[in-house]
């Protein structure tokens, strides 16, 4: 595909104010990042550092006040809003702490169900692949209540991917999660990185979380104030310490 060799994601300079620019709050104060195709990428950081709005603005779900962002190469900072809705449906995948199935609706039309109400046709054999991708082929009729936590995430991951977005933005994936499922969506999501070269950006505050990731960004007050590439846990908890301090 065309966006392949470029970054994924790139945020240049990027500031986000809440109110006026004088007296407002800067919930991001100044951010570039660059995640390249085919990497995980946790951000962390103590409340109120900025996570949840660099994760909107990167994903085209909130506007930057300044700066500049690239999604799959493409400059989206100015773009106008029909444009992002086109690439919410096409270029980025969401996956949320709390699924966000619909209840009466089974997996395989939870799967299907955003793209029918976004007017793409997707195929039943699309829908059961990406069921079988996350290794859910056998639960395709089971609606959420039927399902593990663990197996409703996996469906709504192969929600997110059946329209084989550029990135896989997650918030708090694993964090409703027991930590026998965490281990297993967290598997997939390497899997996915690994085998077809998925990128994905994952805001966490669970260091055991983040350190599946190839690289942690750590925020404070807005702006990025450390990095550290294969984490362990013990490195990503003890610098996230320091921060919280
Ligand atoms: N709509 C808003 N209006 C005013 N201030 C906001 C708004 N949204 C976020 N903020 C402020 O911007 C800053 C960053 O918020 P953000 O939600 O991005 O942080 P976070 O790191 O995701 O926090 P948490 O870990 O608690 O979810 C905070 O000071 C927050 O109070």
């Amino acid at each position: 595909m065309s966006w392949q060799g470029v970054p994924a994601v790139e945020l240049h300079e990027v500031t986000r104010y809440h109110g006026a620019r004088d007296t407002g709050v800067a919930a991001l104060a100044g951010v570039s990042l660059s995640c390249p195709p085919g990497t995980w990428t946790a951000v962390m950081g103590p409340s109120g550092s900025g996570k949840s709005t660099l994760l909107h603005c990167a994903a085209g779900l909130d506007r930057v006040t300044s700066g500049r962002v690239l999604l799959a190469g493409r400059d989206i900072t100015a773009a106008p809003d029909s444009v992002l809705t086109a690439l919410r449906r096409r270029t980025v995948g969401f996956v949320f702490q709390s699924f966000n199935l619909i209840a009466s609706l089974t997996a395989e039309q939870n799967v299907a169900f955003p793209s029918k109400l976004a007017g793409v046709r997707v195929s039943r054999s699309d829908v059961r692949q990406s069921l079988a991708g996350v290794g859910l082929a056998d639960r395709a009729r089971h609606k959420p209540r039927e399902l593990s936590g663990g197996q409703q995430q996996r469906v709504a991951i192969a929600r997110a991917m059946i329209s084989r977005p550029a990135v896989l933005f997650a918030d708090e994936p694993t964090g409703a999660l027991d930590s026998h499922s965490a281990k297993v969506v967290l598997e997939l999501l390497r899997t996915m990185v690994r085998t077809a070269g998925q990128t994905i950006v994952m805001v966490t505050h669970d260091p055991a979380v983040a350190a599946s990731a190839d690289t942690v960004v750590f925020l404070a007050d807005g702006r990025i104030v450390d990095r550290v590439g294969s984490p362990t846990v013990h490195e990503v908890a003890e610098r996230l310490a320091k921060l919280e301090g």
